[in-house]
């Protein structure tokens, strides 16, 4: 996005100097008929038709929403043809009068070259190189070393600062390049949790943005392993770390790639599954309590559930977007089925309490 602006900005600053080309060419094309040289007897068309151009050019830059600024080297060289023509025409009428007058052309050529087209060396070129030879000529080659030397200085000057300027250019889009990945790649990890790598809350609350604006079927699933304090304070808090990774893997591992899991609390879990019929629904959630006890993780501490790592989980319908609503259910569901023993998974929708309860021989 970041480097999106700064192109903005750099065609903004390319529209700017496309302004001040005209300006400043309309601007010498108007002191020049308003103060003519001394002698010059009439208005020569090329000064009345660079002026009415740029003219043009300024105003139709200014309000049009469009940026022309890719145009510039085409406006540069017809502007710096008719310069040229200009130049001619008036060293015909007033040359042997005022024999500066070259001189002083081809430096007003250079001086808005430079002033608008400093960024834009092609143009800088297209602008000034018509003038020049038509100076080299109308001289009659006389001072050709002089006045190439004259012009080439501020050509490799502007050369340089083109150079620099390119160099600081590349910089910038380098370096905000590097500023996007490291902000995206900072983003993305502080919306997992780093201990099992699920989303976590914020994580949860990106991905629901995105979910409401798909189709309806969507469902939430909440879990908790069940005895997990005994299990801690008997196996260790290591060990319960672990147990914690290998049941968020074996989740994750139920589900559909599709499926935003999440881990909600401490050893409580979330899933929601998007774009499912209800009987899919339930067939995932009876997927991840077998994953999860075929894990087999030893639990001497289940307290009457089973000898192995179990959860409980609820599961409820989340309808009209309702977040709130169907988390509220599912957070019921997953009470009952803990008060109702354990291991169990109950439906939001059933009326009568009708659990699904796994017992290791079914497993086996
Ligand atoms: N090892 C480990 N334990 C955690 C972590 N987060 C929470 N716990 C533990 O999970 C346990 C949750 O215990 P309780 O809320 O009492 O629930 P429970 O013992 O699982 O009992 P029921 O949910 O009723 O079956 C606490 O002992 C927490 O210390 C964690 O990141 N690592």
């Amino acid at each position: 996005m970041i480097s999106h602006s700064y192109d903005e900005l750099l065609k903004s600053k390319h529209r700017l100097a496309m302004l001040l080309f005209f300006f400043l060419n309309s601007a010498t094309a108007l002191f020049s008929m308003v103060y003519p040289p001394e002698k010059a007897t009439s208005t020569p068309a090329p000064l009345v038709i660079i002026f009415v151009l740029c003219c043009a050019g300024l105003v139709f830059s200014f309000f049009s929403k469009k940026n022309y600024s890719a145009h510039l080297n085409v406006c540069s060289i017809i502007i710096g043809l008719f310069w040229a023509w200009l130049i001619a025409l008036r060293f015909q009428e007033i040359g042997e009068v005022d024999k500066n007058y070259l001189l002083v052309s081809l430096l007003s050529i250079f001086f808005i070259s430079a002033i608008a087209l400093s960024d834009n060396f092609l143009a800088f070129c297209l602008h000034a190189v018509p003038a020049t030879l038509c100076v080299v000529f109308l001289d009659d080659f006389q001072h050709v070393g002089r006045i190439l030397f004259t012009v080439s200085l501020p050509l490799i000057g502007l050369w340089l600062h083109h150079l620099m300027l390119r160099r600081s250019d590349e910089f910038t889009r380098r370096m905000l390049a590097n500023l996007y990945s490291e902000r995206e790649k900072f983003s993305d990890l502080s919306m997992l949790d780093p201990l099992t790598g699920l989303y976590n809350r914020r994580g949860l609350q990106n991905k629901l943005e995105t979910l409401f604006s798909q189709a309806s079927g969507h469902y939430v699933m909440l879990l908790d392993i069940d005895h997990f304090k005994a299990y801690n304070d008997n196996y260790g808090h290591s060990m319960g770390d672990q147990a914690l990774v290998r049941v968020s893997a074996a989740i994750r591992d139920a589900v559909r790639s599709r499926d935003v899991v999440v881990r909600y609390g401490g050893e409580e879990f979330l899933v929601l599954m998007s774009n499912v019929q209800q009987e899919h629904a339930v067939r995932m959630a009876e997927r991840i309590q077998n994953k999860v006890l075929g894990l087999n993780i030893p639990h001497l501490f289940n307290a009457e559930v089973s000898t192995h790592v179990t959860v409980s989980a609820g599961l409820a319908a989340l309808e009209d977007g309702n977040f709130i609503h169907a988390l509220g259910q599912a957070d019921v569901s997953l009470y009952n089925a803990k008060n109702s023993g354990r291991n169990k998974i109950f439906y939001a929708w059933e009326a009568t309490e009708k659990p699904q309860t796994l017992s290791e021989e079914k497993l086996a």
